[in-house]
């Protein structure tokens, strides 16, 4: 069960005499196995909010719970062991490792678990099924396809077991026919239980989520049901 509840959460970015706000009052409530879209124009503050969710960032203030725990104040230990096990990501330009496998792409996050080779492999495997591309496994980045190089970055976004994947405009990258092939293993994905958030320009892409939220200037315009 991954709930993620934001409370009144604002982001402002420091550098030198220049305060940029990027997020203004943000107050948020995103359960187990929703699937989510949010959208919004260039510098809203969408992937701030995605980023804050994956605890990647931490808000100026404000209160985030996930799974009832006040993360404010979380060390960088607590949030690593958080990303991974309890939330991963996907991004545009799929942050492939060009000198390694498939297979090996996708046991990077395993290799620091308590896990035999063996079963890390079983594990692998397993995640390589679910998206369709165990075939790919001993093949390098850089001989499949954007759309088979996406299915390893989800393969490895779910391999720990993560109930909720976040997804930083995952099909930006990729021709709208693969676009539409990637956005139909998220929603098998949401199907199995998983909860996922996607960030689009794409309306398209947007509408295989079944919740909108549309960012503005840092704060939330609408929230609704599609
Ligand atoms: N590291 C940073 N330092 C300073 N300002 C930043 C930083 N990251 C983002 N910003 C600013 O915060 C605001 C929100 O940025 P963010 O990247 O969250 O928007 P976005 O909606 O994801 O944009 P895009 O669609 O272009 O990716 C923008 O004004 C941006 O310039």
């Amino acid at each position: 069960m991954t709930t993620i509840e934001l409370k009144d959460i604002t982001k402002e970015y420091r550098s030198d005499e220049i305060i940029t706000p990027a997020l203004k009052n943000i107050s948020l409530k995103i359960g187990t196995g929703e699937f989510v879209a949010i959208m919004g124009a260039s510098g809203s503050g969408k992937t701030t909010l995605l980023n804050i969710i994956g605890c990647m960032d931490v808000p100026t203030s404000g209160t985030y719970l996930l799974d009832n725990e006040d993360l404010g104040g979380a060390k960088e230990k607590r949030l690593s062991s958080i990303r991974g096990k309890k939330i991963s990501f996907v991004f545009q330009n799929f942050a492939l490792i060009g000198d390694y496998t498939v297979l090996e792409n996708v046991e990077i996050p395993l290799i620091k678990q308590p896990l035999s080779k063996a079963e890390r492999k079983k594990r692998v495997l397993s995640a390589l099924e679910l998206v369709g591309i165990s075939n790919l496994a001993k093949k390098k980045p850089s001989n499949i396809s954007g759309g088979q190089k996406q299915r390893v970055a989800i393969a490895r976004a779910i391999v720990c077991g993560a109930e909720t994947i976040l997804a930083d405009e995952p099909t930006g990258a990729l021709d709208s026919k693969t676009g539409n092939e990637i956005m139909r293993v998220f929603s098998e994905l949401n199907n199995m239980g998983k909860t996922v958030i996607l960030i689009t320009h794409d309306k398209n892409v947007a509408s295989y989520a079944k919740r909108l939220i549309t960012i503005q200037d840092g704060r939330i315009l609408s929230d609704e049901g599609i």
